[in-house]
């Protein structure tokens, strides 16, 4: 377990006479019950110790004093470093060399070009702490204290400078200090509130809401990949109506989006089922403040710049407009038609928003017809371009029509075999 790791590494460097606790996350989420995805160490020792103190480490964030050390304990993602003599991909259950991240307790300055701090200067673990976000995240913790032998235990180790513990029992996300300087250290703090407040289901601390309100302009001046990744892991998370909506009260979904405010109702989004992926969400988010109409290619274009999409999700965003829009004339479609939409890459996705929509029943109640009427959704075409040729036919755009009209009448039962298939096109084909 990666904490096992954690404490071999503060055992380390506290028998080098430093200073080292667990820090930030794996503290919050442990007094909160909840695993902690990884487990950071801060200390006192400087980078250049930490590195000579630990053969196996790589610096990762330098400015930032930041060593990656690896270290024995069990690793539940097997792509660890193997063990010396081991050879990678055995299937061994064993100890294996987990990364942790091992920061020098530091201040930082601003982040004036919205990526990385200006300056960092080693310090003391208390103002290590005073420099981090909110409170809940200021929190160290001493895994080695004789109190806290079981990491299950309410941790008296546990170190807190700045009313960290309060407010994880009062259920409050509150910035460390002066919210104004906090957030203006680093404006993306002010998206990362939204996320920890939503998904730990917490209270905005009144001055900081407040703060964020009069700062949220200030988060155009963070860097697109940064905004858009801290995004992501709102959306992907269960509570990703509530933090849509928060983002609006704060009125931080303008500059999150590169677009106005609008008061818009999650209606869409809140109804969506968390089984809906990133892009499904961000098409349900588009329709709640938009409306579909509105939900076009150029704003998909201006999403995408302003949250550093993946071509990936871009195309399934598209793909999914496309899908819902056509939908709209599921009443008056072609039962080939109807066919061709229900298989489509992606369909699944836009029929979760469409249901969110509330508009999916006529397409719900006609499914079951589609796929069990012998023929199926997607058969295997009975003729292909190869047929074409062998009739002497030239490649070209009738060839396209040819093959989708031929395909139509298969999957509308009108030819049913081989043979019957050819003569259609045949026919077709001698008509022009
Ligand atoms: N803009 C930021 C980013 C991080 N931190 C500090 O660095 C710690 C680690 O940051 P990160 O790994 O991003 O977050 P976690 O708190 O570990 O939360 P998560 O579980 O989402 O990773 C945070 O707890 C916080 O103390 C900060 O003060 N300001």
């Amino acid at each position: 377990m990666s904490r096992d790791a954690a404490t071999t590494i503060i055992q380390t460097l506290r028998e080098h006479g430093h200073v080292a606790y667990l820090a930030g996350g794996c503290v919050r989420d442990r007094l909160l019950g909840v695993a902690p995805k990884d487990h950071d160490v801060a200390t006192d020792a400087p980078p250049d110790v930490v590195q000579k103190l630990f053969r196996r480490s790589q610096p990762v964030g330098e400015a930032f004093g930041v060593i990656l050390v690896y270290a024995p304990g069990i690793n539940p993602n097997a792509d660890a470093e193997p063990q010396r003599g081991e050879a990678s991909g055995t299937d061994r259950p064993q100890r294996r060399f987990v990364p942790i991240e091992v920061a020098t307790f530091r201040t930082e300055g601003v982040y004036s070009d919205g990526r990385r701090p200006d300056e960092v200067n080693f310090t003391t673990a208390e103002h290590d702490a005073q420099r981090r976000d909110f409170t809940i995240n200021g929190l160290f913790e001493d895994p080695l204290h004789p109190d806290t032998p079981n990491p299950d235990a309410d941790g008296h180790g546990v170190i807190d400078y700045v009313g960290g513990r309060a407010d994880l029992e009062s259920k409050t996300l509150r910035a460390i200090g002066d919210p104004d300087r906090r957030f203006g250290e680093d404006y993306l703090r002010m998206l990362r509130a939204v996320r920890f407040t939503t998904r730990l289901g917490f209270t905005l601390d009144p001055s900081t809401a407040q703060a964020i309100r009069n700062l949220s302009k200030f988060l155009s001046q963070i860097s697109r990949e940064r905004i858009g990744g801290e995004l992501q892991l709102m959306l992907t998370t269960p509570h990703f109506a509530a933090s849509a909506d928060l983002l609006q009260q704060l009125r931080l979904d303008g500059p999150t989006l590169n677009e106005d405010h609008l008061d818009a109702e999650m209606s869409v989004l809140t109804r969506l089922s968390p089984d809906a992926g990133y892009a499904a969400k961000l098409t349900a988010w588009m329709i709640d403040r938009h409306g579909l109409a509105a939900a076009t290619p150029a704003r998909v274009r201006r999403w995408r710049k302003a949250l550093c999409l993946s071509n990936d999700d871009t195309d399934t965003l598209n793909r999914i407009l496309r899908q819902l829009h056509a939908a709209e004339d599921w009443a008056t479609m072609s039962v080939a038609k109807r066919k061709r939409l229900l298989s489509m890459t992606d369909w699944d996705q836009t029929l979760l928003v469409w249901r969110a929509m509330k508009r999916a029943d006529a397409i719900d109640a006609d499914t079951p017809a589609l796929i069990e009427d012998g023929i199926g959704l997607a058969p295997a075409p009975l003729v292909d371009g190869a047929d074409l040729i062998a009739m002497q036919l030239k490649p070209g755009p009738l060839f396209k029509t040819l093959l989708d009209q031929v395909y139509d009448a298969q999957l509308e039962g009108r030819v049913t075999d081989r043979q019957a298939a050819l003569a259609w096109v045949r026919q077709s084909a001698s008509e022009g």
